[in-house]
Protein backbone atom coordinates (compact mmCIF):
# COMPACT_ATOMS: atom_id res chain seq x y z
CA UNK A 1 0.00 0.00 0.00
CA UNK A 2 1.23 3.28 -1.29
CA UNK A 3 1.77 5.81 2.00
CA UNK A 4 -0.14 8.93 3.01
CA UNK A 5 2.55 11.44 2.40
CA UNK A 6 4.17 9.55 -0.79
CA UNK A 7 0.44 9.99 -2.03
CA UNK A 8 0.13 13.58 -1.75
CA UNK A 9 3.67 13.95 -3.25
CA UNK A 10 2.58 12.58 -6.18
CA UNK A 11 -0.04 14.62 -6.62
CA UNK A 12 1.70 18.07 -5.98
CA UNK A 13 4.38 17.03 -7.78
CA UNK A 14 1.89 16.47 -11.44
CA UNK A 15 -0.56 18.95 -10.65
CA UNK A 16 0.61 23.20 -12.08
CA UNK A 17 -0.12 26.80 -10.63
CA UNK A 18 -3.11 27.71 -12.81
CA UNK A 19 -1.98 30.48 -15.68
CA UNK A 20 -2.12 33.72 -14.34
CA UNK A 21 -4.53 36.12 -16.09
CA UNK A 22 -5.97 39.30 -16.28
CA UNK A 23 -9.09 39.71 -13.64
CA UNK A 24 -11.97 42.81 -13.74
CA UNK A 25 -11.85 43.29 -9.73
CA UNK A 26 -15.86 42.46 -9.88
CA UNK A 27 -14.71 38.71 -11.06
CA UNK A 28 -11.77 38.68 -8.86
CA UNK A 29 -12.64 37.81 -5.29
CA UNK A 30 -10.89 34.47 -4.03
CA UNK A 31 -8.29 34.85 -6.91
CA UNK A 32 -4.42 35.08 -5.80
CA UNK A 33 -2.61 38.06 -6.99
CA UNK A 34 -0.14 37.21 -9.35
CA UNK A 35 1.83 40.73 -9.65
CA UNK A 36 3.01 43.19 -6.81
CA UNK A 37 0.87 45.87 -6.95
CA UNK A 38 2.29 49.36 -6.43
CA UNK A 39 0.31 52.52 -5.96
CA UNK A 40 1.01 55.35 -8.84
CA UNK A 41 0.41 57.67 -6.39
CA UNK A 42 0.71 58.63 -2.44
CA UNK A 43 -2.67 57.85 -0.65
CA UNK A 44 -4.46 59.89 0.43
CA UNK A 45 -3.09 61.96 -2.99
CA UNK A 46 -3.63 64.98 -0.95
CA UNK A 47 -3.42 67.03 2.54
CA UNK A 48 -7.55 66.47 3.78
CA UNK A 49 -9.74 66.49 6.73
CA UNK A 50 -10.63 64.40 8.49
CA UNK A 51 -13.74 66.26 9.97
CA UNK A 52 -16.74 68.72 9.23
CA UNK A 53 -15.74 72.04 10.70
CA UNK A 54 -13.30 74.56 9.69
CA UNK A 55 -9.88 74.55 8.07
CA UNK A 56 -7.85 77.49 10.11
CA UNK A 57 -4.50 78.80 10.58
CA UNK A 58 -4.02 77.31 13.80
CA UNK A 59 -2.60 80.52 15.40
CA UNK A 60 -5.51 82.73 14.61
CA UNK A 61 -7.84 80.44 16.67
CA UNK A 62 -5.23 79.83 19.05
CA UNK A 63 -6.96 82.36 21.81
CA UNK A 64 -10.46 80.86 21.61
CA UNK A 65 -11.99 79.91 24.46
CA UNK A 66 -15.55 78.59 25.75
CA UNK A 67 -16.72 81.98 27.39
CA UNK A 68 -14.66 83.66 24.88
CA UNK A 69 -14.83 82.19 21.05
CA UNK A 70 -12.93 84.13 18.26
CA UNK A 71 -15.17 85.30 15.78
CA UNK A 72 -13.53 84.54 12.15
CA UNK A 73 -15.54 85.25 8.61
CA UNK A 74 -15.88 82.18 6.59
CA UNK A 75 -14.39 82.74 3.39
CA UNK A 76 -15.67 79.55 1.30
CA UNK A 77 -17.25 76.19 1.42
CA UNK A 78 -15.32 73.21 0.51
CA UNK A 79 -16.74 70.17 0.24
CA UNK A 80 -14.98 67.05 -0.71
CA UNK A 81 -14.97 66.77 -4.14
CA UNK A 82 -13.79 70.25 -4.52
CA UNK A 83 -11.40 70.70 -7.43
CA UNK A 84 -10.68 74.32 -7.10
CA UNK A 85 -7.44 75.16 -5.52
CA UNK A 86 -7.83 77.30 -2.33
CA UNK A 87 -5.18 79.07 -0.54
CA UNK A 88 -6.61 80.57 2.78
CA UNK A 89 -6.31 83.97 3.46
CA UNK A 90 -5.09 84.91 7.44
CA UNK A 91 -7.83 86.00 9.65
CA UNK A 92 -10.25 83.87 7.59
CA UNK A 93 -11.56 80.14 7.88
CA UNK A 94 -13.32 78.15 5.07
CA UNK A 95 -15.95 75.81 5.81
CA UNK A 96 -14.53 71.90 5.38
CA UNK A 97 -16.17 68.64 4.85
CA UNK A 98 -14.56 65.37 5.75
CA UNK A 99 -12.32 63.92 2.66
CA UNK A 100 -12.53 68.07 1.06
CA UNK A 101 -9.05 69.11 0.35
CA UNK A 102 -7.06 71.45 2.78
CA UNK A 103 -6.73 74.95 1.04
CA UNK A 104 -3.13 76.31 1.12
CA UNK A 105 -2.29 78.15 4.01
CA UNK A 106 -4.25 76.27 6.28
CA UNK A 107 -2.72 74.28 9.09
CA UNK A 108 -5.89 72.94 11.41
CA UNK A 109 -9.35 71.86 10.87
CA UNK A 110 -11.77 72.64 14.31
CA UNK A 111 -14.49 70.46 13.93
CA UNK A 112 -18.22 71.84 13.84
CA UNK A 113 -18.99 70.74 17.14
CA UNK A 114 -16.41 73.10 18.60
CA UNK A 115 -18.12 76.19 16.80
CA UNK A 116 -21.33 77.97 16.15
CA UNK A 117 -21.91 76.08 12.70
CA UNK A 118 -21.77 80.22 11.46
CA UNK A 119 -22.02 80.17 7.46
CA UNK A 120 -21.18 83.97 7.27
CA UNK A 121 -19.05 84.63 10.73
CA UNK A 122 -18.48 81.62 12.55
CA UNK A 123 -17.57 81.75 16.52
CA UNK A 124 -15.28 79.06 17.51
CA UNK A 125 -14.83 78.40 21.54
CA UNK A 126 -11.43 76.32 21.35
CA UNK A 127 -8.44 76.26 20.04
CA UNK A 128 -7.29 73.40 17.44
CA UNK A 129 -3.20 72.68 17.42
CA UNK A 130 -1.23 72.59 14.09
CA UNK A 131 -2.25 69.77 12.07
CA UNK A 132 -5.69 69.43 14.33
CA UNK A 133 -8.08 66.71 12.41
CA UNK A 134 -5.95 66.37 9.23
CA UNK A 135 -4.87 63.62 7.05
CA UNK A 136 -1.88 63.86 5.77
CA UNK A 137 -1.18 62.96 2.07
CA UNK A 138 0.88 59.60 1.87
CA UNK A 139 0.11 58.85 5.49
CA UNK A 140 -1.44 55.51 4.37
CA UNK A 141 0.58 54.83 1.10
CA UNK A 142 3.76 56.67 -0.50
CA UNK A 143 4.18 56.73 -4.21
CA UNK A 144 5.47 53.42 -5.68
CA UNK A 145 4.75 51.38 -2.08
CA UNK A 146 3.75 47.85 -3.15
CA UNK A 147 0.03 48.07 -1.69
CA UNK A 148 -0.67 44.46 -2.30
CA UNK A 149 2.35 41.65 -2.65
CA UNK A 150 2.28 38.19 -5.55
CA UNK A 151 0.87 35.56 -3.86
CA UNK A 152 -1.93 37.26 -2.06
CA UNK A 153 -5.31 36.00 -1.57
CA UNK A 154 -7.89 38.88 -2.95
CA UNK A 155 -10.30 39.49 -0.28
CA UNK A 156 -12.76 42.45 0.10
CA UNK A 157 -10.07 44.30 1.68
CA UNK A 158 -7.26 43.36 -0.88
CA UNK A 159 -9.92 44.24 -3.85
CA UNK A 160 -10.18 47.55 -1.74
CA UNK A 161 -6.56 48.59 -1.93
CA UNK A 162 -6.77 47.76 -5.58
CA UNK A 163 -9.36 49.96 -6.68
CA UNK A 164 -8.17 52.59 -3.80
CA UNK A 165 -4.66 52.32 -5.34
CA UNK A 166 -6.91 52.88 -9.26
CA UNK A 167 -6.58 49.75 -10.21
CA UNK A 168 -9.47 47.95 -12.40
CA UNK A 169 -8.04 44.96 -13.18
CA UNK A 170 -5.34 42.85 -11.68
CA UNK A 171 -3.24 40.07 -12.77
CA UNK A 172 -4.22 36.97 -10.70
CA UNK A 173 -4.52 33.47 -10.74
CA UNK A 174 -8.34 32.50 -11.25
CA UNK A 175 -10.26 30.38 -8.88
CA UNK A 176 -9.77 26.45 -10.61
CA UNK A 177 -12.72 25.30 -11.95
CA UNK A 178 -13.78 22.23 -10.63
CA UNK A 179 -16.29 19.39 -12.03
CA UNK A 180 -17.61 16.96 -9.43
CA UNK A 181 -19.02 13.55 -10.94
CA UNK A 182 -20.66 10.89 -8.94
CA UNK A 183 -20.88 7.19 -10.14
CA UNK A 184 -23.06 4.74 -8.99
CA UNK A 185 -26.71 3.21 -10.52
CA UNK A 186 -27.60 3.44 -6.71
CA UNK A 187 -27.78 7.25 -6.92
CA UNK A 188 -31.11 9.49 -7.13
CA UNK A 189 -31.28 12.86 -7.36
CA UNK A 190 -32.20 14.87 -3.18
CA UNK A 191 -35.52 15.63 -3.26
CA UNK A 192 -37.04 13.23 -5.30
CA UNK A 193 -38.13 10.05 -4.05
CA UNK A 194 -36.29 6.82 -3.52
CA UNK A 195 -36.89 3.21 -4.52
CA UNK A 196 -35.74 0.40 -3.20
CA UNK A 197 -31.74 -0.26 -3.09
CA UNK A 198 -31.85 3.77 -3.79
CA UNK A 199 -29.89 6.36 -1.57
CA UNK A 200 -29.81 10.00 -2.23
CA UNK A 201 -26.63 10.87 -4.21
CA UNK A 202 -24.54 12.92 -1.40
CA UNK A 203 -21.16 13.25 -2.27
CA UNK A 204 -21.94 15.72 -5.00
CA UNK A 205 -22.98 18.30 -2.64
CA UNK A 206 -20.39 17.75 -0.02
CA UNK A 207 -17.12 17.52 -2.51
CA UNK A 208 -18.93 20.95 -4.48
CA UNK A 209 -19.47 22.82 -0.76
CA UNK A 210 -15.51 21.45 -0.21
CA UNK A 211 -13.89 23.37 -3.40
CA UNK A 212 -15.76 26.50 -3.16
CA UNK A 213 -14.43 26.78 0.52
CA UNK A 214 -11.11 25.51 -0.47
CA UNK A 215 -11.15 28.74 -3.20
CA UNK A 216 -12.43 26.82 -6.44
CA UNK A 217 -15.71 27.12 -8.17
CA UNK A 218 -17.34 23.86 -8.69
CA UNK A 219 -20.15 22.55 -10.93
CA UNK A 220 -21.91 19.27 -9.77
CA UNK A 221 -23.04 16.94 -12.74
CA UNK A 222 -25.90 14.22 -12.42
CA UNK A 223 -24.29 11.01 -11.37
CA UNK A 224 -23.83 9.01 -13.98
CA UNK A 225 -24.55 5.16 -14.20
CA UNK A 226 -22.51 2.36 -13.94
CA UNK A 227 -21.39 2.56 -17.60
CA UNK A 228 -17.76 3.29 -18.21
CA UNK A 229 -18.58 4.24 -21.86
CA UNK A 230 -21.01 6.98 -20.83
CA UNK A 231 -18.77 8.02 -17.79
CA UNK A 232 -15.54 8.77 -20.73
CA UNK A 233 -18.63 10.61 -22.88
CA UNK A 234 -19.21 12.92 -19.72
CA UNK A 235 -15.71 13.13 -18.92
CA UNK A 236 -13.90 14.13 -22.38
CA UNK A 237 -16.91 16.73 -22.54
CA UNK A 238 -14.85 18.57 -19.82
CA UNK A 239 -11.69 18.40 -20.28
CA UNK A 240 -11.51 21.83 -22.74
CA UNK A 241 -12.74 23.69 -19.93
CA UNK A 242 -12.67 21.96 -16.58
CA UNK A 243 -9.06 23.02 -14.43
CA UNK A 244 -9.88 19.56 -12.43
CA UNK A 245 -12.37 16.70 -12.27
CA UNK A 246 -13.16 15.21 -9.01
CA UNK A 247 -14.91 11.54 -9.39
CA UNK A 248 -16.50 9.63 -6.27
CA UNK A 249 -17.20 6.02 -6.19
CA UNK A 250 -16.44 3.29 -8.67
CA UNK A 251 -12.54 2.83 -7.89
CA UNK A 252 -12.65 -0.60 -5.86
CA UNK A 253 -12.99 -4.72 -6.44
CA UNK A 254 -16.62 -4.58 -7.21
CA UNK A 255 -17.63 -6.05 -10.43
CA UNK A 256 -19.18 -2.38 -11.34
CA UNK A 257 -16.38 0.21 -11.11
CA UNK A 258 -16.75 2.52 -14.02
CA UNK A 259 -14.12 4.96 -13.23
CA UNK A 260 -11.81 2.48 -13.02
CA UNK A 261 -12.60 0.95 -15.87
CA UNK A 262 -12.55 3.66 -18.03
CA UNK A 263 -9.51 5.22 -16.94
CA UNK A 264 -7.02 2.49 -16.30
CA UNK A 265 -6.69 2.29 -20.52
CA UNK A 266 -5.45 5.48 -20.63
CA UNK A 267 -2.14 4.94 -18.52
CA UNK A 268 -2.28 8.11 -17.27
CA UNK A 269 -4.15 7.49 -13.82
CA UNK A 270 -2.35 5.64 -11.20
CA UNK A 271 -5.37 3.56 -8.90
CA UNK A 272 -4.45 1.86 -5.87
CA UNK A 273 -4.36 1.82 -2.21
CA UNK A 274 -3.27 3.89 0.15
CA UNK A 275 -2.53 3.10 3.39
CA UNK A 276 -5.26 5.11 5.04
CA UNK A 277 -8.90 4.66 7.05
CA UNK A 278 -10.84 6.20 5.67
CA UNK A 279 -10.22 6.43 2.05
CA UNK A 280 -8.15 3.45 0.99
CA UNK A 281 -8.61 3.05 -2.18
CA UNK A 282 -7.54 6.05 -4.63
CA UNK A 283 -6.85 7.29 -7.84
CA UNK A 284 -5.25 9.79 -9.63
CA UNK A 285 -4.18 11.03 -12.63
CA UNK A 286 -3.82 14.03 -15.82
CA UNK A 287 -5.72 13.75 -18.81
CA UNK A 288 -5.66 15.08 -22.03
CA UNK A 289 -3.76 17.96 -23.87
CA UNK A 290 -4.48 20.46 -20.88
CA UNK A 291 -3.13 17.65 -18.56
CA UNK A 292 -6.58 18.32 -16.52
CA UNK A 293 -5.86 16.70 -12.57
CA UNK A 294 -8.47 14.26 -12.50
CA UNK A 295 -9.15 12.66 -8.29
CA UNK A 296 -10.84 9.75 -8.26
CA UNK A 297 -12.18 9.47 -4.99
CA UNK A 298 -13.80 6.64 -3.19
CA UNK A 299 -17.54 6.27 -2.99
CA UNK A 300 -18.29 5.99 0.78
CA UNK A 301 -19.14 9.50 2.10
CA UNK A 302 -16.71 9.77 5.07
CA UNK A 303 -13.86 8.30 2.86
CA UNK A 304 -14.67 11.07 -0.47
CA UNK A 305 -14.43 13.72 1.75
CA UNK A 306 -11.78 12.41 4.08
CA UNK A 307 -9.60 12.13 0.70
CA UNK A 308 -10.90 16.07 -0.56
CA UNK A 309 -9.60 17.23 3.18
CA UNK A 310 -6.13 15.30 2.40
CA UNK A 311 -5.29 15.54 -1.66
CA UNK A 312 -7.81 17.53 -3.17
CA UNK A 313 -7.45 20.50 -1.06
CA UNK A 314 -3.51 21.22 -0.80
CA UNK A 315 -3.64 20.50 -5.00
CA UNK A 316 -6.91 23.17 -5.03
CA UNK A 317 -3.85 25.06 -3.13
CA UNK A 318 -1.44 24.59 -5.44
CA UNK A 319 -2.92 25.26 -8.47
CA UNK A 320 -3.92 28.76 -6.91
CA UNK A 321 -0.62 29.33 -6.47
CA UNK A 322 -0.83 29.04 -2.57
CA UNK A 323 1.64 27.29 -0.22
CA UNK A 324 0.52 23.81 -0.42
CA UNK A 325 1.41 20.69 2.09
CA UNK A 326 -0.36 18.28 4.31
CA UNK A 327 -3.32 19.34 6.22
CA UNK A 328 -2.28 21.52 9.48
CA UNK A 329 -2.94 19.62 12.57
CA UNK A 330 -3.22 20.91 16.63
CA UNK A 331 -2.40 18.41 19.40
CA UNK A 332 -5.30 17.83 21.32
CA UNK A 333 -5.76 15.35 24.81
CA UNK A 334 -8.22 12.73 23.64
CA UNK A 335 -10.91 12.04 25.98
CA UNK A 336 -11.86 8.27 25.25
CA UNK A 337 -9.46 5.38 23.79
CA UNK A 338 -8.97 5.31 20.32
CA UNK A 339 -8.28 2.00 17.69
CA UNK A 340 -6.89 1.84 14.49
CA UNK A 341 -5.75 -0.93 12.63
CA UNK A 342 -1.99 -1.65 12.62
CA UNK A 343 -0.26 -0.25 8.91
CA UNK A 344 -2.90 2.63 8.04
CA UNK A 345 -3.26 6.00 8.74
CA UNK A 346 -6.30 6.63 10.98
CA UNK A 347 -8.70 9.78 10.22
CA UNK A 348 -11.18 9.44 12.87
CA UNK A 349 -13.69 11.73 12.98
CA UNK A 350 -13.63 13.90 16.17
CA UNK A 351 -15.21 16.80 18.34
CA UNK A 352 -12.64 19.77 19.08
CA UNK A 353 -13.49 21.92 21.62
CA UNK A 354 -11.01 24.40 23.45
CA UNK A 355 -8.85 25.39 20.35
CA UNK A 356 -10.08 29.29 18.86
CA UNK A 357 -12.43 28.99 16.65
CA UNK A 358 -12.89 25.12 16.83
CA UNK A 359 -16.17 25.18 18.57
CA UNK A 360 -16.98 28.88 18.51
CA UNK A 361 -15.35 29.07 22.05
CA UNK A 362 -12.32 31.14 22.24
CA UNK A 363 -10.48 28.64 23.97
CA UNK A 364 -8.54 30.84 26.47
CA UNK A 365 -6.31 29.25 28.52
CA UNK A 366 -8.29 26.20 28.37
CA UNK A 367 -6.58 22.69 26.87
CA UNK A 368 -7.69 21.10 23.54
CA UNK A 369 -10.01 18.35 23.76
CA UNK A 370 -11.01 16.27 21.11
CA UNK A 371 -13.95 13.63 21.37
CA UNK A 372 -14.49 10.28 19.15
CA UNK A 373 -17.94 10.46 17.53
CA UNK A 374 -20.12 7.57 17.75
CA UNK A 375 -20.50 5.81 14.47
CA UNK A 376 -16.70 5.81 12.51
CA UNK A 377 -18.30 3.62 10.00
CA UNK A 378 -16.92 5.50 6.06
CA UNK A 379 -20.74 5.38 5.44
CA UNK A 380 -21.86 7.41 8.35
CA UNK A 381 -22.60 10.79 7.10
CA UNK A 382 -24.58 11.66 10.25
CA UNK A 383 -21.66 10.86 12.58
CA UNK A 384 -19.22 12.98 10.01
CA UNK A 385 -21.53 15.62 9.96
CA UNK A 386 -21.56 16.28 13.65
CA UNK A 387 -18.20 16.14 14.19
CA UNK A 388 -15.64 18.90 13.23
CA UNK A 389 -12.46 17.19 13.20
CA UNK A 390 -10.68 14.49 12.12
CA UNK A 391 -7.82 12.67 14.76
CA UNK A 392 -4.70 11.20 13.08
CA UNK A 393 -3.38 7.77 14.69
CA UNK A 394 -0.17 7.36 13.30
CA UNK A 395 0.36 3.91 10.82
CA UNK A 396 2.10 2.46 13.66
CA UNK A 397 -0.26 2.64 16.56
CA UNK A 398 -3.20 0.67 17.07
CA UNK A 399 -4.29 1.72 20.24
CA UNK A 400 -4.30 5.10 22.02
CA UNK A 401 -5.25 5.42 25.56
CA UNK A 402 -7.80 7.78 27.05
CA UNK A 403 -5.68 11.16 28.33
CA UNK A 404 -2.88 10.85 25.43
CA UNK A 405 -2.08 13.87 22.95
CA UNK A 406 -3.00 13.42 20.07
CA UNK A 407 -2.71 15.38 16.41
CA UNK A 408 -6.11 16.74 15.31
CA UNK A 409 -6.97 18.18 11.71
CA UNK A 410 -9.37 20.16 12.26
CA UNK A 411 -11.99 20.42 9.66
N1 LIG B 1 -13.77 -6.44 -1.84
C1 LIG B 1 -13.51 -5.19 -1.47
N2 LIG B 1 -14.54 -4.36 -1.35
C2 LIG B 1 -14.33 -3.10 -0.98
C3 LIG B 1 -13.02 -2.65 -0.73
C4 LIG B 1 -11.95 -3.56 -0.91
O1 LIG B 1 -10.77 -3.22 -0.71
N3 LIG B 1 -12.24 -4.80 -1.30
N4 LIG B 1 -12.82 -1.38 -0.32
C5 LIG B 1 -13.92 -0.80 0.41
C6 LIG B 1 -13.64 0.56 0.70
S1 LIG B 1 -12.51 0.83 1.91
C7 LIG B 1 -14.30 1.59 0.09
S2 LIG B 1 -14.01 3.20 0.59
C8 LIG B 1 -15.26 1.36 -0.97
C9 LIG B 1 -14.92 2.24 -2.17
O2 LIG B 1 -15.66 1.82 -3.24
P1 LIG B 1 -15.88 2.65 -4.56
O3 LIG B 1 -15.03 3.85 -4.56
O4 LIG B 1 -15.82 1.77 -5.69
O5 LIG B 1 -17.35 3.22 -4.36
P2 LIG B 1 -18.74 2.55 -4.67
O6 LIG B 1 -18.61 1.10 -4.57
O7 LIG B 1 -19.26 3.15 -5.90
O8 LIG B 1 -19.54 3.11 -3.44
C10 LIG B 1 -19.18 2.82 -2.11
C11 LIG B 1 -20.34 3.22 -1.21
O9 LIG B 1 -20.51 4.59 -1.26
C12 LIG B 1 -21.84 4.93 -1.68
N5 LIG B 1 -21.77 6.08 -2.57
C13 LIG B 1 -21.11 6.12 -3.73
N6 LIG B 1 -21.27 7.31 -4.32
C14 LIG B 1 -22.06 8.02 -3.52
C15 LIG B 1 -22.60 9.33 -3.60
N7 LIG B 1 -22.31 10.14 -4.65
N8 LIG B 1 -23.37 9.78 -2.59
C16 LIG B 1 -23.64 8.97 -1.53
N9 LIG B 1 -23.16 7.72 -1.40
C17 LIG B 1 -22.39 7.25 -2.38
C18 LIG B 1 -22.29 3.72 -2.42
O10 LIG B 1 -23.70 3.63 -2.45
C19 LIG B 1 -21.65 2.60 -1.63
O11 LIG B 1 -22.40 2.31 -0.48
O12 LIG B 1 -15.27 0.04 -1.37
C20 LIG B 1 -15.24 -0.93 -0.33
N10 LIG B 1 -15.38 -2.24 -0.86
O1 LIG C 1 -11.51 3.41 2.31
MO1 LIG C 1 -13.00 2.82 2.84
O2 LIG C 1 -13.06 4.34 3.31
O3 LIG C 1 -12.29 2.34 4.48
O4 LIG C 1 -14.60 2.63 3.49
Amino acid sequence: MRPVDEHLAAILAAVRPLDPVELDLDEALGAVAAEDVAAPVALPPFDNSAMDGYAVRAADVAGAREDDPVLLPVAADVPAGDTAPRRLAPGQVTRIMTGAPLPAGADAVVPVEWTDGGTGTVAIRRPAPPGNAIRRAGEDVRPGDVVLPAGTVLGPAQLGILAGAGRRAVLARPAPRVVVLSTGAELVEPGTPLGHGQIWESNGVTLVAAVRQAGGRAERRRAVRDDPAEFLATLNGLLGTADAVITSGGISMGAYEPVKEALASLGTVWFGKVAMQPGMPQGFGLLGDRRVPIFTLPGNPVSSYVSFVLYVRPALALMRGLPAGPPATVPARAAAALRSPAGKRSFLRGVLSGVDGADGADGAGGEARVTPVHGQGSHQLAALAAANALIVVPEDVTEVPAGAVVEVIPL
